[in-house]
């Protein structure tokens, strides 16, 4: 038995040290009804892909084993609880990256605005690098799972790794991750490609924002980029995609969300 009501991944800085706190546990069950979804905060993939102090990861043992009692409150209550997966990317700092490092993106340019953080100048991935990225969530994807989570979501919204390398007005590479729309949406279909490998399709969600400009990562043409990304993403079955703020009237973009397999359960 499942309804329409979701609750929006929201970021809350209270993992301490990264890892899921007991506190959670209330605040998620809270939220959870019979039948209904919810998406956990972002949740970081790895150690480079922070970019808020105390926001949770899904990389380490204690991480996971801490998301269990908070996932098994979210069923106890019937509902459905699907882990947000994260790259900040660009907007970070190196207080924030493990020895102190450049925060890692499609680009060596960096945010002008301070927005939550002094953002750092990020390092550009080298192409052969982002395979481990893509390696990366495949390995948080399972990882979810064994923490008892029902599926995950790819954060590729709101200026974060994927949409940058998704958006013309920051991915400036000039290898097969750039230029073209089918180049600068290959990282994020990558990921998909692995996770649906990895954990089923069903069991996957995508949220991307084509119309955002938030961290000054915005799109010449977002029509097309949605347009492009709902596409290709029809071809993975996905349980589904969440075209998230930003609405634009009259847009063509298929949004905000669309369910697909996810309806007819697991
Ligand atoms: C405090 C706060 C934290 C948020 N954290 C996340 C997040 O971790 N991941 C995400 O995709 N969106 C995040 N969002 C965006 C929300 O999920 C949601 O899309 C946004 O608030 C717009 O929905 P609303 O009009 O109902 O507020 C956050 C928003 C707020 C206000």
């Amino acid at each position: 038995m499942f309804h329409r009501i979701v609750l929006s991944p929201l970021t809350r800085q209270r993992s301490y040290g990264n890892v899921p706190q007991p506190h959670a546990i209330l605040y998620y069950s809270q939220r959870a009804t019979n039948g209904g979804l919810l998406i956990a905060e972002a949740t970081a993939v790895s150690p480079t892909a922070h970019g808020y102090t105390d926001s949770p990861g899904i990389w380490t043992e204690e991480q996971v084993e801490a998301w269990k009692p908070i996932v098994d409150g979210v069923h106890a209550k019937g509902g459905i609880f699907f882990c947000q997966l994260w790259h900040a990317g660009r907007a970070s700092n190196t207080d924030m990256q493990p020895k102190g490092q450049a925060p890692i993106s499609c680009t060596d340019k960096g945010l002008d605005l301070d927005y939550r953080l002094p953002y750092s100048p990020p390092r550009k991935l080298a192409t052969d690098e982002i395979p481990a990225i893509v390696e990366d969530f495949r390995i948080a994807a399972k990882a979810a799972v064994k923490a008892g989570f029902d599926g995950i979501e790819i954060h590729a919204a709101h200026g974060y790794l994927i949409d940058q390398f998704m958006k013309d007005e920051v991915n400036d590479r000039t290898d097969e991750y750039g230029g073209s729309l089918e180049n600068r949406c290959r990282f994020a279909l990558e990921i998909v490609q692995a996770l649906t490998k990895e954990i089923s399709s069903g069991r996957v969600g995508i949220r991307i924002s084509p119309f955002a400009d938030y961290l000054e990562c915005g799109d010449s043409n977002p029509e097309e980029l949605g347009m492009y990304m709902a596409q290709a993403l029809n071809e993975y079955g996905i349980a589904y995609r969440d075209r998230a703020q930003n609405e634009v009237r009259g847009s063509t973009v298929p949004g905000p969300t669309k369910f697909g397999s996810y309806e007819k359960g697991f």
